[in-house]
């Protein structure tokens, strides 16, 4: 079984059924999260999963106490997200049957939101304070999906946060076509294999960092995470304890803490990414070849197909752009035509919806 770039561009849509969508918090905007009056007896945790309105987090003094917990009524629902670091009041001993209260937030470093689809104004948060987004892509087997994997890059970039990549399955196919299509644009690519211990190098990336990772069904996910975290048992474990589940069977995310330091956070049933927030130049500055030329653009381009004067179709014909870059052409105005409208031309700062 083989696969090539060239029609893999083509031939995958770049949604899948649960597509979502990331929205990063508006440039200057407080923190949705009202401050409240201190509470002096207050301990610092890190929720790690949500589930049915009860946070597990974990005692920042001490990894090893997971505590349950739910919101002060003044928080809302929805103002608590896994990666928030939160102030804890109340029974914080983490004894099964103990609940604590969840009294502020802290403000976010990082913020990724998605909606049901491109259409879908309502958004739901998937994390908090991520500082890295781990794709991982299966060399073969399901087939990777650039333009999935584009989608992924310009929605981390947008949100601030830094993208890897990793490889897996590369025991069946060589990952030089996958690398050869991210490493151009700087972004660190990491190869993995289910017999082999992680690598030094991606052990080194993700330690002290707070990452997320996502890919599609089927990629190797689940595996990459539990040969990173050896305990991932013992740490599902615990908030199984806590919200009483038999196993962890909730669609909310879970971080999961590395040895080295820092956590992963796995997010089941965020596959793609609908990017309808993103602003055309957002998209186009996630590639710097193609940002390159768009900034010799007539003013208000939006470097769709159907814009004239748009100086990608100047560089295409001119030959300027290498054949990777053609094709993430195509595959980036496919993208813009989905997404809302044509704004109106001489719109520099488009109104957020
Ligand atoms: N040959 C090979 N198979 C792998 C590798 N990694 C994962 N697999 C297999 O691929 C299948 C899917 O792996 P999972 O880890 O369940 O994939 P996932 O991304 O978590 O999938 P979802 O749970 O559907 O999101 C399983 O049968 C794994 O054994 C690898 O590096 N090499
Ligand atoms: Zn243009």
């Amino acid at each position: 079984m083989n696969w090539r770039l060239t029609d893999a561009y083509d031939e995958y849509g770049d949604f899948s059924e649960d597509d979502v969508r990331i929205r990063p918090p508006r440039k200057g905007s407080k923190p949705r999260t009202k401050q409240r009056p201190t509470h002096d007896d207050a301990v610092t945790g890190f929720v790690v999963t949500v589930d049915r309105g009860r946070y597990t987090c974990v005692l920042e003094h001490d990894e090893d106490v997971y505590v349950t917990a739910a919101t002060a009524r003044e928080l809302g629902r929805g103002a608590v997200v896994v990666g928030d670091r939160v102030a804890l009041v109340g029974d914080v001993s983490g004894e099964p049957g103990s609940l604590a209260r969840i009294v502020r937030v802290a403000e976010r470093e990082t913020l990724l939101r998605r909606s049901a689809d491109d259409t879908d104004q309502v958004e739901r948060i998937i994390v908090a304070n991520a500082d890295q987004l781990c794709v991982v892509v299966a060399a073969i087997n399901p087939e990777p999906r650039p333009r999935l994997i584009d989608r992924y890059l310009i929605a981390a970039y947008d949100a601030g946060i830094e993208p890897i990549l990793v490889i897996t399955k590369t025991d069946l196919h060589p990952a030089d076509e996958l690398r050869a299509l991210v490493e151009p644009l700087g972004v660190p690519v990491f190869t993995s294999a289910i017999n082999e211990e992680p690598s030094d190098e991606l052990l080194d990336a993700l330690a002290g960092h707070t990452t997320v990772m996502v890919g599609h069904s089927g990629v190797g996910k689940s595996t990459l995470v539990n040969a990173l975290v050896p305990d991932a048992d013992r740490a599902t474990g615990h908030v199984n304890a806590v919200t009483g589940r038999g196993r962890h069977t909730s669609s909310s995310s879970l971080a999961l803490p590395l040895p080295e330091g820092g956590w992963i956070i796995d997010t089941p049933g965020v596959r793609s990414f609908g990017l309808g927030h993103v602003d055309a130049n957002a998209i186009t500055d996630a590639f710097p070849a193609i940002a390159n030329v768009v900034d010799e653009c007539p003013r208000g381009c939006t470097h769709r197909a159907s814009s004239p004067d748009c100086e990608l179709d100047a560089a295409i014909a001119a030959g300027d752009l290498d054949a990777l870059s053609t094709m993430r052409v195509h595959s980036i105005r496919r993208l813009l035509d989905s997404l809302a409208p044509e704004p109106v031309a001489d719109a520099g700062d488009s109104p957020s919806p």
